[in-house]
């Protein structure tokens, strides 16, 4: 085994993030140019599909919105009528692929409420921990590159003990239950008040579509206020926990944010 491979073997054993880039030499001359989609976009797809990436993300809403059925069918697919309601949280990895997903399901009764801006506050702290702190180190190109190649580019790995987060607010609303939706607007108006979470993105997920009660994408969005957020990207999708419509379309928005978030 070669230098390289025991080094990545290392590596992977690892419980480390790992950010990785390929760069072209700057010391190298123009006519050694390779193009960036090969020199660095390409590396690092290939990298990232070998490491294993993390994300965190924490789940809020009013309690029986549906959060915990939300994390059981991300991670099982599986669907009960009969749910305890979360006392405090509860913390679930789920493995999707090279992403594994920490999901922190926040209690939604009222006495549990105090906790979501710590909780939503705490996420992206620790991504702007992730852009911060690490360990930086150049490393010659794999021997496997063809010999042209190799001398063109280094490649650079940034080692960061702590977990890459996907920063914003998951906010489950219940919108078969109308009575509940203005409790729940003036929940997340107050949570998105607060000078911590300033411009932090935000997911709204109507789930229980399922009921012929629920309201619309946009009779949800009127009665959430969503149009009148302007300080940060705000998106809305309607699902159902119990019968698996959009989940998939969740977990795609959130991978695709957690690697743009990076
Ligand atoms: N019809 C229907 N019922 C759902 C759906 N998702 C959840 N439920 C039901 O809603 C109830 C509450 O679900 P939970 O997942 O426990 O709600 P929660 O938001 O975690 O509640 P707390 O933990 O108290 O904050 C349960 O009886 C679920 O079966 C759905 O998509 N459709
Ligand atoms: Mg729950």
């Amino acid at each position: 085994m070669g230098m390289w491979d025991s080094f990545l073997n290392w590596l992977r054993r690892r419980e480390w993030n790992i950010q990785v880039r390929a760069f072209r030499n700057p010391s190298l001359s123009k006519k050694h140019f390779v193009p960036q989609f090969f020199s660095a976009s390409y590396i690092c797809l290939a990298i990232s599909l070998f490491f294993k990436q993390e994300m965190e993300l924490s789940l809020i809403g009013l309690q029986n919105a549906g959060k915990t059925s939300l994390v059981n069918s991300i991670a099982t697919g599986g669907y009960s009528e009969d749910m305890i309601p979360t006392v405090g949280f509860n913390m679930r990895k789920v493995t999707k692929g090279n992403v594994t997903i920490k999901l922190w399901d926040l209690g939604g009764q009222r006495r549990f409420r105090t906790m979501w801006e710590r909780y939503c506050r705490g996420v992206s702290a620790i991504v702007n921990k992730y852009n911060h702190g690490g360990l930086s180190l150049f490393l010659p190109p794999p021997p496997s590159l063809p010999s042209s190649l190799q001398s063109c580019f280094s490649i650079y790995l940034y080692l960061e003990t702590s977990q890459a987060a996907l920063e914003g607010l998951k906010y489950v609303v219940d919108a078969a239950d109308r009575d509940s939706v203005p409790i729940s607007r003036s929940e997340l108006h107050d949570l998105l008040g607060k000078p911590s979470l300033n411009g932090i993105p935000l997911l709204v997920l109507g789930n229980k579509i399922d009921k012929s009660e629920a309201l619309s994408k946009q009779a949800l969005v009127d009665q959430l206020g969503l149009d009148s957020i302007r300080d940060r990207e705000v998106s809305c999708y309607m699902i159902s926990c119990k019968e698996s419509v959009n989940i998939d379309v969740v977990m795609d928005w959130l991978i695709k944010h957690s690697t743009t978030a990076k």
